[in-house]
């Protein structure tokens, strides 16, 4: 990260299109309506108000907002691996990997029952740093890991409580929703396959995900939700019929690249935001089902399966579905990461299992503890 005006960074965010960055804030939101509030107010008044953070994946949750007074665009990351990992160990998996396995299977019954049909499921663990983390060191690996760049780090403090000090860490290749002017773009990513250090076994893996029933079946219905939730918002929305493939450092996925035309260009990206979350992506279908049995079944997601970004004075900005992150305590030693998938009828739950493993990679490799989890490759 070059280095810039602002003493303290509260939110940075790279993606390949380039990077925004925000010190310190003038006003914190635990609440997103809050912040949609002082937003219409500031036009009102003709004080526009740039926007910066977290947004929980629970809408009980506190949220992590923050009013800044600039927003500095920069180029995308360039990225370095640590010149010194610290070590870390695994403290604690949260659940069991063999509960989580039950808590898949336990859903797979429900949906065949009727009582959804896509629920994700996640899972976290804890690790313990030998001394604080370099949290730029950190955010510079993780945007060295993926060939897009992608990687951000949001200030927690303005949810208050235990969240005072804490940082949210990540490396998301999943775009909610980006907003300029009146053309809004959405590229939901479901459906999944580990990549490999061997390249005919990669691209086996890849044409493989391509051509799986189930993936595609998981990643339509986070499709079909995007362009019924837009589709009224919107004058135009081109919504491709076929899925592509795109990868991060650790993983293949489905993705498509959906494209509107907003019929309410005034609309900010914040409000598109709070709209579209929480997608089928990270949630399920229907909704309020697949949130009922999340909540019921997990542990508290945190700011994990939420969403992260910026919407500027003009309205204009991205937010990011907040996956491949972890959260850092004030301290710098410990660190929560969380991993998640799709669980549909066809899904196999030793599968989803090794799919939460070699999700966290994300994280773990930069930390510098790629395999610390066993690995499926
Ligand atoms: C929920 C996560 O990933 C989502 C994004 C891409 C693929 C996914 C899947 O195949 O299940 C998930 O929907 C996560 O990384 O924790």
């Amino acid at each position: 990260m070059p280095p810039g005006s602002v003493d303290r960074v509260f939110f940075h965010l790279s993606r390949p299109h380039g990077s925004v960055h925000a010190g310190t804030p003038v006003a914190r939101f635990a609440d997103a309506a809050d912040a949609v509030a002082a937003i219409a107010r500031g036009r009102r008044d003709g004080t526009p108000v740039a926007v910066v953070g977290a947004i929980a994946f629970d809408e009980a949750a506190p949220d992590a907002l923050m009013a800044v007074e600039t927003l500095e665009h920069r180029e995308p990351d360039a990225g370095s691996a640590p010149a010194h990992a610290v070590p870390v160990t695994l403290t604690a998996t949260i659940p069991a990997p063999e509960v989580h396995v039950a808590r898949v299977a336990a859903v797979i019954d429900q949906i065949t029952a009727g009582a959804a049909d896509k629920v994700v499921l996640a899972r976290a663990v804890e690790l313990f740093a030998a001394e604080p983390l370099d949290i730029d060191a950190v955010v510079a690996a993780l945007a060295a890991g993926n060939h897009e760049h992608n990687a951000f780090r949001v200030d927690l403090s303005a949810a208050g409580g235990d969240f005072a000090g804490r940082t949210l860490v990540g490396a998301s290749p999943e775009s909610l929703v980006h907003k300029t002017g009146d053309r809004v773009t959405c590229r939901p990513y479901a459906g999944s396959a580990p990549r490999s250090s061997d390249p005919a076994i990669d691209a086996a893996r890849a044409a493989a995900l391509l051509d799986s029933a189930k993936d595609r079946h998981e990643h339509r219905i986070v499709v079909d939700y995007l362009t019924s939730t837009l589709g009224p918002l919107c004058t135009t929305l081109s919504v491709p019929e076929e899925p592509v493939l795109l990868s991060t450092g650790e993983m293949w996925h489905l993705a498509t690249p959906i494209e509107g035309v907003l019929r309410e260009p005034e609309m900010t990206s914040l409000d598109l935001a709070l709209r579209l979350h929480p997608t089928p992506a990270i949630c399920g279908t229907p909704t309020a089902a697949a949130r009922d049995l999340i909540l019921a079944t997990e542990e508290p997601r945190d700011f994990y399966a939420g969403a992260i970004g910026w919407c500027d004075t003009a309205g204009d900005g991205e937010w990011m579905v907040s996956i491949r992150c972890a959260e850092i305590t004030a301290d710098r030693r410990t660190i929560r990461a969380w991993s998640g998938g799709g669980v549909v009828a066809q899904s196999d739950p030793d599968a989803e299992l090794a799919e939460t493993t070699a999700k966290f990679g994300t994280v773990l490799r930069a930390l510098g503890a790629a395999d610390l989890l066993a690995r499926t490759d």
